[in-house]
C-alpha cells in the first residue's frame, strides 16, 4: 500500500505547515548546536564509482569536482520568441547589461559580467554568476537581480537551470505537434515547450499533454503554466508507465504523438550544485532502484510516438544505469524500430561530452562489468539485466548520447538522448514472458491482438459503464479501471514513486525546485501554491519515517521486481498490456467493428471525475469535465460582448462542474486540439487535473445589474480581446495606470444617469434572469431614494487621498464610457500610444500564439454606477502597472510623476468613495 500516508509523519508535517509551525526535521538537520552545519561537500563512493565509469574525460576530473562544490550560477531564459522577446533583450543588454565589462572587480575579486549562454539561439537564455557577497556590495548588481525577479514574476523571463533548457530545445516543437511531457512537474520545459507551441500566430493546431504521477505536483505544474494562458495544453495524472493509449476511431488508429519528452525522474546528483545535501545521501542503489522504472517509463513513452517523431529521453544525473543503460535497453527491444539521433550539429555551441559505450554497475560494494560477474559473486539479487552494457553496443551509437559536464560550461548536470521512431514496435517489447503469475492462461497466439486490445479498453462499449461493471478483463490490464484497478493502479502508482522519491532523494530537489520557481503566496492561486508546497511536506519525513520507508520501499520493490532467482532481465520489468495492444493492433491494422462507429458527439461529461457528480466517474476528488453547451447562455454572452459567430464559443467551452453545470462558475476555453483528444477519451480514461484556458466567470454580485450573466477572466482576456466589438474603452496609457494602481476610477456624476438610462437592462440577481426596463430600474430606484451615502474620512492620510482622486476626465474616454453599457468592460491601451510604448496594440492580431506575456495591455473590468473599476488580482494588476510605468519612464526620459490634468472636474470625495465601494463589491474583482 502506499505509504505515505503511515505514521501521521507527513500529516503532522502538513499540520504544521498550515499551523506555520518549525519544520523539526529540517531544523535538527541544518543546525549544529547554535551554528548552522556547513554542508558536506564529498562522497568517497561518488568520487570511486564516476572515476571508474570514466564519465569525464582524462585529466578533466579536478576541474570536475571542483566545480561541483561551487554553487550554481543564475540563468534565465527570455519567454518567448520575435520581436516582443527581441525587445526585451535589447532592453535588457542597452539598460543593464552593457554597465558590466571585463575589468570589474568587489573587494578584489573579479566580476563575471552577465553573457548570453553560447548555445540558446537567438541570444535569449542568459548567465550570470554574482555570489551574494557581491551583490550586496554592488548596486548594479542588486538592481539586476530585482529586475530578473520583477521579470519572472511579470512572466517575461524565467529563471531555469541551463541545462534545463536544452532537452526542449532538441524536441524541436511545432504549432501543429502533438507534444507529450511524461512526468512534467514542477513544469519548466512544460513552459519553454508551450513557448515553442505558440510561436506561431493564433491559436495552435497541437497541443501539449504534461503528465505527473503526483496529483500534488500536478497542481504545481497547473500553476507554473498558468500564466502562459495556453488554452492547448492538458495536465493529466498518470503514472506515466501507464498513461492510456487513446484510440482515434476515425483514423482507426492509437492517438500518437509527434514529439515525447521523458525527463523522468532520476537520482539527481546532476543537482549536487544547487542541492548540496545530496554529497551525504548519495549512493549508487539510487541510480540501480530507478532504473527499472525509468526503462518503463521510455517504453511506455515510445509506443506513444508516432512514426517519424522525435523523443528526448532526459536526466540530471551522470549515472550510466540510469543513462546510456535505460536508452541502450530500449533501444533494443525496440528492435531497431527505434534509432539514436545524432544531434552534433544542433546547438553546436553547447559543449557535451558524448555517451559510454560500456559502463559499470555497482552491487554489494564491488563494480561489475557483466550480469554473469554480478551473479558468480552472488551480488546480482538487486539488479537487473538491463542495467548492464551487454556486449558489443556499438550498433546502438550510444556515443550519440550527451552528457553535460559542470566544469565544460559552468552549468548543472544533466544527460540527454534524442531518440527517433522508425517503424512501429514489436508487441514483444511490451509483454512479459508468462511467468508464475498467470491465473487465466494468455490468449492463443491469432487472437492476441484483439485480445489485447479488449484488455486496453478499445472495445469498450461507447458510454462509460458504471464503475461496478467496469473491471478489467484480464490479468494485469490496468486500462479498464473500475473502482478495484483504480485502487489497485493508485497503490501501485504510489508505491513506485514513493520508491523513487526515497531513492532519488527527491525531497531536497523538490524544495529547491519549488524555491527557484518563487511561487507568489497571497495571488489569486494562493490555494493552489499552498496544495503544492503541502505536497513538498507530503515527501519530507522524518528520519524515523524514512528508515521505516526505506524497508517498506525495499519490500514493494522486492514485489515489483518478482522473486524469481534467474537472470532478472528487463522481461522481468515490463509488463504493459496496453501499449503491447497497440502494438499488436499496429502490426495487424485489420478493421474491427468499433473502427466503423460514428464519431462522438460533443456534449457528454469526460475527463472520469467523480467529484460532484451523480453518476459514474472514476476519479475521486477530481472534477469532471462538462461540455457547457447552454445556447442561451452563449448567446447572451455572444451579443453582450459583440463576439463573431466564427468564435463558435458554445463548441470550445468547458466547465468542471456538473452539479451547477446550467450556470458554472467558470467557463474555460479549449482549442480544438484539447477537444479532439477530450472526444476521443469516450471511456473517460484520462485523470484531468486541468485543461483550458479560464475565458468567463459567473457574476455573482446582489445588486449587478446587467444583461450578461458572465465577465471576462483576464487570464482568457489576451485570447478573446481582438475579436471584441463591444465593451470596449480605449484608454490612455496614464488612465490605464491609474485604474491598475487605484483600482477604481470614479464616473463623473453626470454619467451616473446615463447607467439608469441603459438600452439593455434587463437585470441578474444571484444568476437569475429579472426583466425589467431601464426606466423601470430608474423608477424603483427613485422610488426607494437612492442616494450615495456620505462617509467621515477616518484619517486626514485618507482625506488627503481622496481629495486627490479625479474622475475619467478624458473626453475621448468618457464618449467610450457613455457608450458602452454596465458590467462587464474591458480597458485597453490606446493603439498609437500602445505601439509608442511597445505594446502590441488590441487589434494588430500580433499577439504570437496569444502568449500571455506579449498580449496587448488590456484590462477586465466592471462599469458600476458610479465607477469603473478593474478586476485583476492584485499582484497582477502591479505587475502590469510595473511595465507601463516602466515603459512610460522610458518613453519621457525622466520618470516624472504621473500628473494630474488641470482641468479634472472633481467629483465629491464622499460620494465616489460610496459609489466605488459599492461598484467594487457588484464587480467582486478577486484581489480588489
Ligand atoms: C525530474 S522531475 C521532472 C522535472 C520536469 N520535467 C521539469 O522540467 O520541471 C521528475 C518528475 O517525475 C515524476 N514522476 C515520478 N514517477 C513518475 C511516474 N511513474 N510517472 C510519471 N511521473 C513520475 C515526479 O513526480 C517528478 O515530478
Amino acid at each position: 500500500m502506499g505509504k505515505r500516508g503511515r505514521g501521521g509523519g507527513p500529516r503532522v508535517m502538513k499540520r504544521d505547515f498550515r499551523q506555520q509551525r518549525d519544520n523539526s526535521w529540517t531544523e535538527q538537520r541544518r543546525r549544529d548546536g547554535d551554528q548552522w552545519a556547513s554542508p558536506v561537500l564529498e562522497n568517497a563512493d561518488f568520487e570511486e564509482y564516476y572515476k571508474a565509469q570514466g564519465i569525464v574525460p582524462e585529466g578533466e576530473w579536478d576541474a570536475f569536482i571542483q566545480t561541483l562544490r561551487k554553487p550554481l550560477p543564475t540563468t534565465f531564459r527570455i519567454n518567448g520568441r520575435g520581436r516582443f522577446a527581441a525587445d526585451l533583450r535589447d532592453r535588457l543588454q542597452q539598460d543593464f547589461f552593457s554597465q558590466f565589462n571585463e575589468n570589474m572587480e568587489v573587494d578584489g575579486e573579479p566580476l563575471e559580467a552577465p553573457k548570453p549562454l553560447s548555445w540558446y539561439p537567438d541570444k535569449l537564455g542568459w548567465h550570470m554568476a554574482f555570489s551574494r557577497a557581491q551583490l550586496r556590495k554592488l548596486p548594479i548588481l542588486k538592481q539586476v537581480h530585482e529586475l530578473i525577479i520583477r521579470e519572472n514574476d511579470a512572466g517575461a523571463i524565467t529563471r531555469q537551470e541551463a541545462v534545463s533548457m536544452i532537452p526542449p530545445l532538441l524536441l524541436d516543437v511545432q504549432p501543429h505537434h502533438r507534444v507529450l511531457d511524461a512526468c512534467a512537474a514542477p513544469g519548466s520545459k512544460t513552459a519553454q515547450i508551450l513557448e515553442m507551441l505558440h510561436q506561431g500566430t493564433g491559436t495552435p493546431s497541437g497541443v501539449v499533454i504534461a503528465n505527473d504521477a503526483d496529483a500534488q505536483r500536478c497542481n504545481l505544474l497547473t500553476h507554473q503554466t498558468k500564466r502562459m494562458c495556453s488554452p492547448a495544453l492538458m495536465v493529466v495524472n498518470h503514472d506515466a508507465t501507464q498513461l492510456p493509449i487513446l484510440r482515434d476511431y476515425q483514423q482507426k488508429q492509437a492517438y500518437k504523438f509527434d514529439r515525447i519528452l521523458c525527463d523522468v525522474p532520476c537520482s539527481g546528483d546532476g543537482t549536487l550544485r544547487k542541492a548540496p545535501d545530496i554529497w551525504r545521501r548519495w549512493s549508487e542503489k539510487n541510480g540501480n532502484g530507478l532504473h527499472p522504472l525509468q526503462l518503463r517509463i521510455a517504453l511506455h513513452s515510445a509506443q506513444m510516438l508516432k512514426v517519424g517523431g522525435r523523443m528526448v529521453y532526459s536526466t540530471c544525473t551522470f549515472n550510466p544505469v540510469e543513462d546510456e543503460a535505460v536508452v541502450a535497453e530500449l533501444l533494443r527491444k525496440s528492435q531497431s524500430a527505434l534509432v539514436l539521433l545524432d544531434v552534433s550539429q544542433e546547438l553546436p555551441a553547447l559543449k557535451r561530452a558524448t555517451g559510454l559505450s560500456k559502463w559499470l554497475v555497482k552491487s554489494n560494494g564491488e563494480l561489475f562489468s557483466t550480469w554473469e560477474e554480478a551473479e558468480a559473486k552472488q551480488a546480482h539479487a538487486k539488479l537487473f539485466s538491463s542495467m548492464f552494457a551487454r556486449g558489443d553496443t556499438s550498433d546502438l551509437h550510444l556515443e550519440r548520447c550527451m552528457r553535460l559536464l559542470p566544469h565544460q560550461a559552468d552549468t548543472g548536470g544533466f544527460f540527454v538522448a534524442v531518440v527517433q521512431k522508425v517503424a512501429e514496435l514489436p508487441p514483444s517489447a511490451f509483454v512479459t514472458a508468462p511467468k508464475k503469475e498467470p491465473k487465466q492462461a494468455r490468449a492463443p497466439a491469432g487472437k492476441a491482438a484483439q485480445k489485447a486490445a479488449d484488455a486496453a479498453g478499445w472495445s469498450a462499449p461507447a458510454a462509460p459503464l458504471p464503475a461496478s461493471q467496469d473491471r478489467p478483463q484480464e490479468g494485469k490490464a490496468h486500462a479498464v479501471l473500475g473502482a478495484d484497478s483504480e485502487r489497485r493502479e493508485q497503490t501501485a502508482m504510489e508505491e513506485v514513486t514513493d520508491m523513487a522519491y526515497e531513492a532519488a532523494g527527491h525531497t531536497q530537489n523538490f524544495a529547491e525546485e519549488i524555491e527557484d520557481q518563487d511561487i507568489p503566496a497571497a495571488t489569486e492561486s494562493a490555494g493552489e501554491a499552498a496544495a503544492a508546497v503541502e505536497g513538498v511536506f507530503e515527501v519530507l519525513a522524518s528520519g524515523e519515517e524514512i528508515e521505516e520507508e526505506e524497508k517498506a520501499a525495499a519490500a514493494a520493490a522486492k514485489e515489483c521486481q518478482g522473486s524469481t532467482t534467474q537472470e532478472r532481465g528487463v522481461d522481468a520489468e515490463i509488463d504493459d498490456p496496453q501499449a503491447a495492444a497497440a502494438a499488436a493492433l499496429e502490426a495487424q491494422p485489420e478493421q474491427t467493428e468499433q473502427d466503423s462507429r460514428p464519431a462522438p458527439e460533443w456534449g457528454s461529461i469526460r475527463g472520469g471525475g467523480a467529484r460532484g457528480r451523480s453518476t459514474g466517474g472514476r476519479w475521486r476528488g477530481v472534477d469532471p469535465i462538462v461540455p457547457f453547451t447552454d445556447t442561451e447562455q452563449v448567446a447572451s454572452i455572444w451579443e453582450f460582448y459583440g463576439l463573431p459567430s466564427g468564435l463558435k464559443l458554445e463548441e470550445k467551452l468547458i466547465s468542471r462542474s456538473q452539479s451547477d453545470d446550467r450556470k458554472p462558475k467558470r467557463l474555460y476555453y479549449i482549442s480544438e486540439g484539447i477537444k479532439h483528444l477530450l472526444m476521443l477519451d469516450e471511456n473517460e480514461q484520462l485523470k484531468i487535473t486541468s485543461t483550458g484556458l479560464k475565458l468567463f466567470e459567473r457574476q455573482d454580485a446582489k445588486d449587478a445589474r446587467t444583461s450578461c450573466l458572465y465577465r471576462i477572466a483576464q487570464e482568457g482576456l489576451p485570447l478573446i480581446l481582438a475579436a471584441l466589438t463591444k465593451q470596449m474603452v480605449f484608454v490612455t496609457a496614464q488612465e490605464l495606470l491609474r485604474l491598475l494602481t487605484e483600482g477604481s476610477i470614479a464616473l463623473p456624476h453626470s454619467m451616473r444617469l446615463s447607467m439608469e438610462t441603459l438600452s439593455t437592462p434587463a437585470t441578474y440577481q444571484n444568476g437569475t434572469a429579472e426583466g425589467g426596463s431601464s426606466a423601470a430600474v430608474a423608477n424603483e430606484e427613485a422610488a426607494e431614494g437612492v442616494q450615495p451615502p456620505t462617509k467621515k474620512p477616518k484619517t486626514e492620510g485618507q482625506e488627503e487621498e481622496r481629495k486627490e482622486r479625479v474622475p475619467w476626465n478624458d473626453p475621448e474616454t468618457l464618449r467610450q464610457l457613455e457608450s458602452i453599457v454596465g458590467g462587464c468592460c474591458v480597458c485597453t491601451l490606446r493603439n498609437e500610444e500602445a505601439t509608442a510604448l511597445g505594446f502590441s496594440a488590441a487589434f494588430s492580431g500580433a499577439t504570437e500564439g496569444a502568449l500571455a506575456v506579449h498580449a496587448p495591455m488590456a484590462v477586465s473590468c466592471w462599469r458600476g454606477r458610479a465607477s469603473v473599476n478593474h478586476m485583476v488580482a492584485r499582484p497582477e494588476a502591479a505587475q502590469l502597472a510595473e511595465k507601463l510605468r516602466a515603459a512610460l519612464s522610458k518613453r519621457d526620459a525622466s520618470a516624472a510623476p504621473v500628473e494630474q490634468p488641470k482641468t479634472a472636474q472633481v467629483q465629491q470625495p464622499e460620494d465616489m468613495e460610496a459609489d466605488a465601494t459599492a461598484d467594487a463589491a457588484a464587480a467582486q474583482a478577486p484581489a480588489s
